[in-house]
């Protein structure tokens, strides 16, 4: 498990290695791990070095071991690094210029540059959709709380491997021009982009959170 944004775990970059990218250690104590979970922060703007295919398929690995009511796979992940990410950003911008045209506005050049390179924030992007299963025992509801279990699986999975995410969804995600390009069905959701790669500078320590207002016991 990586502690610091200094100590990643890229041993396993080379292309055609096939071990699990996950070195564990048998050293961390309950209490460090609680700790690590609660350290997770959000990082907006990524970079290089970026999570290598087995990295992220061992994320995906981590991910699909949601609670899943009825094994049902409500999701899929779709990896978007190089250049697809200026498909995406072209899949961005006609999702915003829709948007601005059915309230009868036009967007400006600098909105329509920044809305296309969106998706460059980071060197990946795994896209993580709730396809909903027919079941006559589990609602959609349900699973699109799998889906959102399994996202912060893959968030923590690419943590302990020593890289940095941001869960991001904004008023774009299921815009018709998004939903195309991921192929998703009228009925289906993207249900997160998360944004994955490195960057230089942790974010700021959280603030403690009081979390007596939030719970209650009975007995
Ligand atoms: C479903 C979902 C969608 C989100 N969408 C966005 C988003 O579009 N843009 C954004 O800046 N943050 C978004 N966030 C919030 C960030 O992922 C992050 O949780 C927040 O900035 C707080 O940072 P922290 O994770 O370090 O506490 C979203 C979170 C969730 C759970």
């Amino acid at each position: 498990m990586s502690t610091s944004k200094k100590s990643h775990n890229h041993k396993n970059d080379e292309p055609n290695n096939t071990e699990s990218p996950i070195v564990t250690n048998s050293q961390v104590t309950d209490e460090q791990l609680i700790n690590w979970i609660k350290s997770r922060r959000s990082i907006g703007n990524l970079s290089i070095p970026a999570p290598t295919e087995s990295q992220i398929k061992a994320a995906i690995d981590c991910a699909v071991t949601a609670p899943d009511h009825k094994k049902l796979q409500p999701w899929r992940f779709i990896v978007t690094q190089g250049n697809a990410r200026h498909e995406l950003g072209r899949a961005f911008l006609a999702a915003t210029e829709a948007q601005a045209a059915a309230e009868g506005e036009t967007l400006s050049e600098k909105d329509r540059q920044k809305t296309y390179n969106m998706p460059l924030r980071a060197p990946v992007i795994i896209t993580v959709v709730t396809q909903m299963q027919a079941h006559k025992k589990v609602p959609p509801f349900e699973q699109m709380l799998s889906a959102g279990a399994a996202v912060q699986n893959l968030i923590l999975a690419l943590k302990a491997q020593g890289f940095s995410t941001v869960w991001r969804t904004g008023l774009l995600c299921n815009e018709p021009a998004v939903k195309a390009y991921f192929d998703v069905g009228a009925d289906d959701y993207v249900t997160a982009f998360v944004y994955t790669g490195s960057s230089p500078c942790d974010m700021p320590t959280r603030k403690p959170i009081d979390i007596q207002p939030l719970m209650r016991f009975e007995q």
